[in-house]
């Protein structure tokens, strides 16, 4: 569906864009990931046309995104949500956007809708919270129901209601065979999101897998009525861990070997669930964490 060659960038002799590769297929989110300046917006804008580049290529269904009659037809895109009429209404907005691309304007309740806008719908613009901008620019790129959506950080700004709503809009949009690209430079916001990550820091690829390859072993938290005796079975298991709180251990084991060493042991279990994969630091570690 995607493919991008060898992009590069410069701008003033410095490779903002450096030899970035990566292709998609259909009926993935992947999330490009990046700190601030990483270089994720300048690859997008070069995907769609907007930036030349200094090298390389980006194709989408085999032809660059401005070769196609009907680019808004191959990809939906969002690239900046605050590039829009104040003083218009939603749905004025996305009206004059169906009218342009000559789309039934029934079709703007129906992105109001899957975005969750529909009560907004009337209300200006500029009284928008920047998470209804986001969700309404999502909404605009949703117009046309193309194959393919690409995203510049859209979960930015958003609330908890309205990350889980973009969240499962996403995933849904893929289910159906749709193709997602989003930026983010916070990994917590997309890692339940995507399913592929592509990392980039100081403008090249430092990172490109499915989500899981990049998580750390298991870890499992246990709180116990009787840490002591539960440290000494771990102990005699040879299972590195660390305490948690007062009656709490962080094992670095899969929850249910530390659910049957438990029981073994006869310890009373207060707690037991499968801790948060710690990406964050993987990627930092990656990126180099900025500029
Ligand atoms: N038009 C431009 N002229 C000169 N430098 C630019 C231009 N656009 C971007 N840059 C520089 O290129 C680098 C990458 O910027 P880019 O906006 O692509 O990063 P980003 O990963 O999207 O970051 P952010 O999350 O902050 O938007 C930055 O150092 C930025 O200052």
């Amino acid at each position: 569906m995607l493919h991008v060659q060898e992009l590069v960038k410069v701008y003033g002799g410095r490779r903002v864009v450096d030899t970035v590769s990566f292709a998609l297929q259909p009926g993935t989110v992947t999330a490009f990931l990046g700190p601030n300046g990483a270089g994720k917006s300048t690859t997008l804008r070069m995907i769609c046309g907007l930036t030349a580049p200094t090298s390389g290529s980006a194709t989408i269904a085999g032809r660059r995104y401005g070769q196609w009659s009907n680019p808004a037809h191959v990809a939906g895109v969002l690239l900046d949500a605050s590039a829009v009429h104040p003083g218009r209404t939603g749905r004025h907005h996305l009206r004059n956007a169906a009218k342009l691309m000559r789309l039934p304007v029934a079709r703007v309740d129906q992105v109001l809708a899957e975005v969750g806008l529909t009560d907004a719908a009337n209300r200006r613009i500029g009284k928008y919270s920047l998470g209804m901008r986001q969700r309404l620019g999502i909404a605009q790129a949703l117009l046309t129901a193309p194959p393919m959506l690409i995203l510049d950080e859209p979960i930015n700004g958003l609330d908890p209601d309205g990350i889980r709503a973009t969240r499962q809009l996403l995933r849904g949009y893929a289910a159906r065979g749709g193709t997602v690209l989003l930026s983010s430079h916070v990994l917590s916001e997309v890692d339940q999101t995507a399913d592929r990550v592509v990392m980039i820091g100081h403008g090249r690829v430092v990172a490109d897998g499915p989500l899981q390859s990049f998580a750390g072993p298991a870890r499992t938290l246990i709180r116990t009525t009787d840490p002591v005796r539960l440290g000494t079975a771990l102990h005699q298991a040879r299972l590195e861990a660390r305490p948690d709180g007062p009656d709490g251990m962080s094992v670095a084991a899969p929850l249910r070997q530390v659910s049957d060493l438990a029981f073994g042991a006869r310890v009373q279990v207060l707690e037991l669930r499968e801790e948060q994969q710690n990406l964050e630091e993987l990627f930092f570690r990656l990126t180099g964490g900025g500029r």
